[in-house]
């Protein structure tokens, strides 16, 4: 109970307003509450303006809030010229000493809030967010500052999509080297970020390699989160945000490891993470346009020097059509806080520098000058104290500054006419804006610079209480800023969209103009050249430049049009390309037909130029033609043999596309070769169907085949077979001493062979057991197993006496390859007759050896069969690997129970099993 009331008094406390803020201050409603403070909605009783107003609860509680305190004011004071940035527009100190009010710009909601309502933002606002961001970001890093906490809840937003980055209480200057001792001191990074979700990877990993890298690693994050529309790596733990950014990455290099430098965190980045590539940047953010992944992609680079710098990201096409004369904003000096950002003061340090520069904004004030007190009298400090613009320009009319100094002040006309010249150079003369903006920096640098307490210690520059003349005239410098830069914002922020688009739908003309003209040049030279070449080839060779000539007009393809049509087509992807990215001016783009038109009529112009140009051609080749009779005559020699072979083919193409149409067969192709493949393929197919009936009709009656009966059938096949070769090859003549007299053809020889033949399967049925006849190598063909089918057909075909007692089929004579052995015999001048004889074996062994080999065949086919037919009745059922459920892994069929049915990969078992299935007999 006790403790439920201290956390009430708490809560009570942190909501709690100062009464003198709620005597200024119309407060609404709570817009947010961070880690730090709470953010109302407020009104100005007196300006009635509606403004943030923030309460940093205590805001000095140790050196870390205090330092952050200190931070945020310091770093938002230096930016505020900056549209992207959030304005600080007052400071008061609370009554109670301990709390800290700052007064912002009134904003409509932040961006986390707008991601987390769905699809609010469309391509062109995502863009837009984009443009902005990147902006304020390269305006912070040229003064050498990190923000270091960009996350979606801290970068603010309006209805108008105008955007400003906010919190910059985790910010810090890099100018100096030290920066590592920030990370020592506190050690404590964590505790200072809400999120780990857009920590870059060297924070994660404890890396003191600070660059400006860490922001743009935020920026990916924010733009990925836009268009996922969740953020890309939502981690549960510091391991477990860099396994999840590790997995969306490509490889990690060593080099990248390297590259954040050694810290005991690299150790994680060096493991080896498994990949989910569900989680890849690629695969997140599939449906987003190219230029988005691209930028993100080059955002979220695991090496920090590898990253996209904010002056590259804003020229990424993404974003560039936004680019106006802010995108120049810079500083072009380092932001140095007074006290040093890499040292760590104690609580009043940061406290008194805090309370002494709102003292001396405030001095002079009308309406705080009862409660401006110097900083080391708490008890008057402790009153709320307020600076504004009002009460500095009052201040200004009513301190007690010289006439002279006064003289310097703008007066309101002045203010009028800067504004107005604001306005003008805002709309049309970037450089002089950059000028001013430049300027207004350094102002500001100078300003920052110039407070005691950045040249001196913090207590003596508490000392130093009187403000110098430098800093009252930088203080009247800040003021004329602060009035220009209004303008200058106001301006902006009222034109940008248009301004971007007006100038968009320019330069998308200019550059499609620019590149018309550059095409149209291109072309031309292009015709020029090509005209020049053909006349440099009429004077060498006028009869085949002539050809040439004649052919290309024939074919009315003229090159240059081809060259147009690629161009046309690139022309018209890019111009799709912009016109996808830029919907909000599609309005004021040229339509297509309008581009086409105009293209049209460009190719049309080329066309004529050309044909122009060919007849020149024609006439100057004519005149030279004239010129020299023996040209001529060899010029008209060569167009009659040209023609001559036109007609032929010609006649050769018809003739073939007659013969494939009387055939029957469909030909709307009229080349001869398509006829002919057409041909082959159906062929081929027919030759398949025919093997596949054959194959069915001998596994069908296999019963009735018996051995004999096959091989005698196969005999009849194989003799006919032989019968054609032996057609074919009757009409050759021998070669010369190969054999005897009478016998000058294959004919006659094959003849005497099959005598010889005879004589010897006589002699070879007559001799005993210890016949010397080789075997074939027959390893290559066949096994074992086939073998015994051979044996047997070897018995019945030839009873010979040698059956079982000799291995004769098994084993092969090592070396003796008997088909290329008797092929030799024909090129070798042995005598006839042993040639005759070695032939006759040579033949009757490879008939045994196709006789065996057709069978094995046979009994392969008959195996696949069998297994083809089992795999289709598997087949009806759905494949298990593409099933879920239950049945996922089932292979035995219902009414099969011995059966396996595993159709992706039958095993040696499976077909054992099959074969011995009740199917497979
Ligand atoms: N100028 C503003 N206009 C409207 N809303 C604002 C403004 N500034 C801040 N907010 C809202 O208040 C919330 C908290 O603000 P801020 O981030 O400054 O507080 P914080 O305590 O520093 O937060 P964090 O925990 O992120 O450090 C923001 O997310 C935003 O929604």
């Amino acid at each position: 109970m006790a403790n439920y009331q201290a956390v009430h008094a708490q809560e009570r406390r942190i909501q709690e307003l100062d009464q003198t803020v709620e005597s200024i201050f119309d407060v609404r409603k709570r817009m947010g509450k961070g880690a730090y403070g709470i953010v109302w909605k407020a009104t100005d009783r007196r300006t009635k303006n509606t403004v943030a107003l923030k309460k940093v609860f205590d805001a000095f509680r140790d050196e870390t809030d205090a330092q952050r305190t200190y931070r945020e004011v310091i770093f938002l004071r230096a930016f505020r010229c900056h549209p992207n940035i959030v304005r600080l527009l007052d400071i008061f100190k609370a009554s109670n000493n301990l709390d800290f009010y700052l007064v912002f710009e009134f904003m409509e909601s932040d961006l986390h809030n707008v991601i987390k309502r769905g699809n609010v933002l469309k391509d062109v606002h995502k863009r837009f967010v984009m443009y902005q961001l990147i902006n304020a970001i390269k305006f912070i890093h040229s003064g050498n500052v990190i923000h270091r906490d960009l996350k979606p809840s801290n970068i603010l937003i309006d209805s108008k999509c105008r955007l400003k980055v906010a919190d910059f209480g985790l910010a810090r200057t890099l100018s100096s080297r030290r920066i590592y001792d920030d990370l020592e001191q506190d050690g404590m990074l964590t505790d200072y970020v809400a999120t780990r979700w857009y920590r870059a990877p060297e924070i994660l990993v404890a890396s003191r390699n600070y660059t400006k890298g860490i922001d743009m690693w935020g920026l990916g994050c924010i733009l990925g989160e836009m268009i996922r529309q969740k953020p890309l790596f939502q981690g549960t733990s510091t391991v477990n945000q860099i396994e999840k950014i590790v997995t969306s990455l490509p490889n990690v290099t060593k080099l990248d490891i390297a590259s954040i430098g050694p810290s005991f965190g690299s150790v994680l980045l060096s493991r080896n993470i498994q990949r989910d590539r569900r989680y890849s940047l690629d695969e997140m953010m599939k449906n987003c346009c190219d230029d988005g992944i691209s930028l993100v992609k080059a955002l979220l680079v695991l090496n920090p020097h590898n990253r996209l710098t904010a002056k590259a990201a804003i020229r990424h096409p993404y974003v560039s059509r936004f680019q106006y004369a802010s995108a120049e904003m810079d500083f072009h000096m380092d932001i140095v806080p007074p006290l040093k950002d890499h040292m760590r003061y104690d609580i009043d340090q940061y406290r008194n520098s805090l309370y002494e520069l709102i003292d001396r904004e405030t001095s002079g004030s009308a309406r705080t000058v009862s409660n401006s007190t110097s900083s080391s009298n708490r008890d008057e400090l402790a009153k709320p104290v307020r600076v504004t613009k009002q009460t500095r320009t009052i201040s200004a009319k009513q301190s007690t500054t010289s006439p002279a100094e006064r003289k310097k002040e703008p007066s309101s006309v002045e203010v009028t006419q800067s504004r107005r010249n604001i306005k003008l150079l805002g709309s049309a003369h970037k450089a002089k804006s950059t000028e001013i903006n430049r300027t207004e920096s350094a102002v500001t640098q100078a300003y920052i610079a110039s407070t005691p307490a950045a040249a001196a210690p913090p207590a003596a520059a508490s000392a130093a209480t009187a403000p110098g003349a430098g800093r009252k005239s930088g203080e009247k410098s800040v003021h004329k800023c602060r009035h220009n830069n209004a303008a200058v914002q106001r301006e902006l922020a009222a034109v940008a969209v248009a301004a971007a688009v007006v100038r968009r739908k320019k330069s998308t003309w200019q550059s499609q103009a620019k590149s018309q003209s550059k095409f149209h040049t291109e072309a031309k030279a292009h015709a020029q050249t090509t005209i020049q070449t053909h006349k440099d080839n009429i004077k060498d060779s006028p009869p085949r430049m002539m050809q040439k000539s004649q052919s290309q007009m024939d074919a009315k393809e003229p090159i240059p049009q081809h060259r147009y049509s690629n161009k046309l087509c690139q022309e018209k992807k890019s111009k799709e390309k912009h016109h996808s990215m830029l919907c909000i001016t599609r309005d004021t783009f040229p339509s297509d037909a309008k581009h086409r038109q105009q293209m049209e009529i460009l190719q049309r112009e080329e066309r004529r130029q050309m044909k122009r140009e060919l007849e020149l051609k024609d006439n100057q080749r004519r005149r030279i033609e004239a010129e020299n009779d023996p040209l001529k005559e060899t010029t008209e020699q060569e167009s009659m043999t040209i023609k001559e072979i036109k007609r032929k083919v010609c006649e050769h193409t018809e003739k073939k596309a007659d013969e494939s149409l009387s055939k029957g067969q469909h030909n709307d192709s009229t080349t001869f070769g398509t006829c002919v493949r057409e041909r082959i393929h159906h062929l081929e197919l027919e030759m398949e169907k025919c093997t596949e009936e054959l194959v069915d009709f001998v596994e069908l009656n296999a019963d009735v085949l018996n051995y004999a009966n096959v091989s005698s059938h196969l005999k009849k096949l194989q003799r006919s077979k032989e019968n054609n070769e032996k057609d074919e090859d009757d009409r050759r003549l021998l070669p010369e001493g190969i054999c005897g007299p009478g016998s000058q053809n294959y004919k006659i020889f094959r003849q005497e062979q099959e005598k010889e033949r005879q004589r010897q399967v006589q002699e070879f049925l007559a001799r005993d057991e210890t016949n010397e006849y080789d075997n074939l190598d027959l390893d290559h063909a066949y096994r074992a197993k086939y073998y015994t089918a051979y044996k047997e057909i070897g018995k019945e075909l030839n009873p010979a006496p040698d059956s079982g007692g000799r291995d004769s089929g098994s084993e092969h004579s090592p070396g003796r390859d008997n088909d290329s052995k008797y092929a030799n015999y024909f090129l070798k001048s042995t005598p006839p007759k042993q040639i005759c004889k070695d032939l006759e074996r040579g033949n009757e062994l490879n008939r045994g050896h196709d006789r065996i080999y057709e069978l094995f065949w046979l009994e392969q086919r008959r195996e696949e069969e069998k297994y083809r037919r089992m795999l289709a009745q598997n087949d009806q059922e759905e494949l298990p690997v593409h099933r879920l459920g239950p049945c996922r892994h089932r292979h035995h069929k219902p009414n099969q129970p011995n059966a396996r049915f595993d159709n992706l990969r039958p095993t040696e078992d499976d077909i054992q099993e099959a074969d011995s299935s009740p199917e497979s007999n």
